[in-house]
C-alpha cells in the first residue's frame, strides 16, 4: 500500500480574489483642492498657499537635492576644510578647526539618517530668534525629508554655519571662498567681453536727436537685463559636473546669443520694466531712483550685476543702488561681504588672469576703480540683513523684520536675483503654473506701500508661475528636465502699491 505524503502547509499567499463589482460609483478626483490657495490670512510656513515641495517626493528636485546633491556638497566641504588645516601650523587653531569638521560630520550623519530639525545653538548671530522661533512654532519633530524643502535646505545651510560659529578662530570660515575664486578665475572669456565694453562708462552719442540717445539707452538697458538675468545661469552648487567649455557656453554674452536666448524667458516683462525705470517719475525728485538688487551668486553674476548697476547709475536711471547679501556662507555660491570686496579688489590689483592681454586687464582694472568710487561715495551700497539667512519665505518678510520690510518700501523697484530668490517669493510650492506672478508673490505684491518686484531668474527647480498652463504642458511633454535645466527663464514684476503708505 502507498503511504500518501503529509499534507505541506502552503508556501505561497493565496491568490488575490478578484471581486466583479459593477455598480460601485465612478472614481472621484480633487480632493483637498478646494483647500487651495490659502486665503493669505490662513498662510503659514506649515501651511502654505499650495502644497509644499518636500525631500520625500521622488519625482521632484527636492528629493535629488536631499538625498544626493547636499551630502556631496558637504562632503567637499569637508574636503575644503581639510585643505586649510593642512596649511595651518598653530597648535591651538587646529584643534579648534578639527572640532569644526567633527561638527561637520556630525551634520552628515544627521542629514543622511534624516535626523529631526534640531533648533539652532545660540552662537550670538541676530538670525538665531528667526531660526529658532520658526522651528519651534511649525516645524517642531520634522526631518530633513519631511519638511518643506526650501526650509530643510536653508536649515543645512545655517547647520554648516554653526559647525564654525561655534569655533574660536574659524567663525567666519567660508568652506566655498576657494570654489568661488577659482570659478570666477575660469570664467576671463565672458569677464573681458563685458569689461573691454564697458571701461569707458556708457555715454550715448551726442550727435543724435534726444529720442535716438532715448531708444540707445532703451536697447542697451534691455540686453543688460538680459546679461544680469543669464548671469544667473552659472551656480556653483549645479556645476559640479560641468567642463570648461559647458560654462563658457553658459556665459555668453555675445548678441546673437542673446537674441537667441530671449525666446527662452518664459514670462518676459521686460518692456514694463523699462516704461517703469525711464518714467519721469521714477524716483520722484531724485535724480534716477534708489535700485536695490536682493543678490544670489558671487563671481560671474556678480560681476554681471554689477556691469548692470554701473549702467543704471552711469545712465542716469539709478541714483543709488544697494545691494543685499548674506552674512555668512549660503547655497554655496551666494554673495557675501567679503565675496563682494573680492571681485572689485581682484580686478583692481589681483592677478587672476595670467594669460589675458594688457588691454583686456587694463580694462578690468579701470572698472574694478569705477567701481570702487561708487563704493566710496556710497552710491553702491551693500547691505546683508540677518533676514536673508533664514528658512521664512518672502511671504512672512514684513511680519517677521517689519524694519527690512520698511526699508524696501523705500525703493524704487527691488530686484531679486536667481532660483532661491524666488523660491522664497512664491512659497515654493505646487502654485498652478499661470498663477501670476503678483498674486504668486503674496503680501510683497499687495500690501499698501510695496515696491515694486522684479524677479530675474533661470528656472533651476520645480516651482514656475506666471505663464500659461499650455506652455507649462507643453514643455513638461518635450523637454521634461525644462524646471531645472537654467535653459529657460522669467523676468517678471509686480507693480507694488508705492502710492500707499506702507503699514507695519
Ligand atoms: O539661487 P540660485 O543660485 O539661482 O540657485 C540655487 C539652486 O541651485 O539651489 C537650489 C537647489 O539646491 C535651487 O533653488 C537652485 O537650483
Amino acid at each position: 500500500m502507498s503511504s500518501q505524503p503529509p499534507q505541506q502547509p502552503a508556501s505561497q499567499a493565496p491568490k488575490k480574489v478578484g471581486l466583479a463589482l459593477k455598480n460601485l460609483p465612478p472614481k472621484q478626483e480633487g480632493f483637498g483642492q478646494h483647500l487651495y490657495p490659502r486665503t493669505p490670512s490662513r498662510v503659514d510656513p506649515a501651511h502654505p498657499p499650495w502644497p509644499s515641495y518636500r525631500g520625500y517626493h521622488e519625482y521632484s528636485f527636492a528629493h535629488a537635492t536631499m538625498s544626493h546633491r547636499l551630502p556631496t556638497i558637504l562632503g567637499k566641504a569637508i574636503e575644503d576644510v581639510v585643505k586649510t588645516l593642512s596649511d595651518e601650523y598653530d597648535e591651538e587653531r587646529i584643534t579648534d578647526l578639527t572640532a569644526c569638521i567633527e561638527r561637520m560630520e556630525d551634520l552628515m550623519e544627521d542629514l543622511q539618517g534624516n535626523s529631526k530639525l534640531r533648533p539652532i545653538i545660540d552662537d550670538g548671530e541676530g538670525d538665531i530668534p528667526l531660526w529658532n522661533k520658526e522651528i519651534a512654532k511649525y516645524f517642531r519633530g520634522k526631518d530633513f525629508m519631511n519638511a518643506p524643502w526650501l526650509f530643510a535646505e536653508a536649515y543645512k545651510y545655517r547647520r554648516l554655519h554653526e559647525c564654525f560659529s561655534m569655533s574660536k578662530h574659524w567663525k567666519s570660515y567660508d568652506v566655498f571662498f576657494r570654489q568661488k575664486c577659482e570659478t570666477f578665475s575660469r570664467s576671463g572669456d565672458a569677464v573681458f567681453e563685458l569689461s573691454t565694453r564697458f571701461a569707458e562708462p556708457f555715454l550715448a552719442d551726442s550727435k543724435l536727436s534726444e529720442e535716438e540717445q532715448l531708444s540707445a539707452k532703451k536697447l542697451l538697458f534691455l540686453e543688460l537685463t538680459q546679461v544680469a538675468l543669464w548671469g544667473n545661469a552659472t551656480d556653483l552648487s549645479l556645476l559640479i559636473d560641468m567642463t570648461e567649455d559647458d560654462i563658457k557656453n553658459l556665459q555668453s554674452t555675445g548678441g546673437d546669443h542673446l537674441a537667441a536666448t530671449e525666446k527662452n524667458i518664459l514670462h518676459n516683462n521686460m518692456p514694463e520694466v523699462w516704461d517703469l525705470v525711464s518714467s519721469p517719475k521714477f524716483g520722484g525728485d531724485k535724480n534716477g531712483g534708489r535700485i536695490d538688487i536682493v543678490m544670489d551668486n558671487a563671481g560671474f553674476e556678480l560681476f554681471c550685476d554689477m556691469i548692470y548697476a554701473d549702467f543704471l547709475l552711469v545712465s542716469g536711471l539709478a541714483s543709488e543702488v544697494r545691494f543685499h547679501g548674506k552674512r555668512f556662507a549660503w547655497f554655496v555660491s551666494d554673495v557675501t561681504a567679503p565675496d563682494f570686496s573680492w571681485i572689485v579688489n581682484q580686478m583692481i590689483h589681483g592677478h587672476l588672469f595670467p594669460n589675458a592681454s594688457e588691454t583686456d586687464i587694463a580694462s578690468l582694472r579701470q572698472l574694478g576703480l569705477r567701481w570702487q568710487t561708487y563704493i566710496k561715495e556710497k552710491r553702491w551700497i551693500y547691505q546683508a540683513h540677518p533676514f536673508w539667512v533664514t528658512g521664512w519665505t518672502y511671504w512672512d518678510l514684513k511680519n517677521e523684520c517689519p524694519d527690512l520690510w520698511i526699508d524696501l518700501c523705500e525703493s524704487d523697484l527691488v530686484i531679486f536675483k536667481g532660483d532661491l530668490n524666488h523660491r522664497k517669493l512664491t512659497y515654493d510650492c505646487h502654485a498652478p503654473p499661470d498663477t501670476p506672478f503678483d498674486v504668486a508673490i503674496g503680501p510683497l505684491g499687495s500690501e499698501p506701500g510695496a515696491p515694486p518686484v522684479l524677479t530675474l531668474r533661470t528656472i533651476k527647480s520645480d516651482v514656475v508661475v506666471g505663464i500659461p498652463a499650455s506652455v507649462a504642458q507643453k514643455l513638461d511633454e518635450e523637454d521634461s528636465g525644462w524646471r531645472i535645466s537654467a535653459k529657460y527663464a522669467v523676468v517678471s514684476l509686480s507693480p507694488g502699491h508705492a502710492d500707499q503708505e506702507p503699514t507695519v
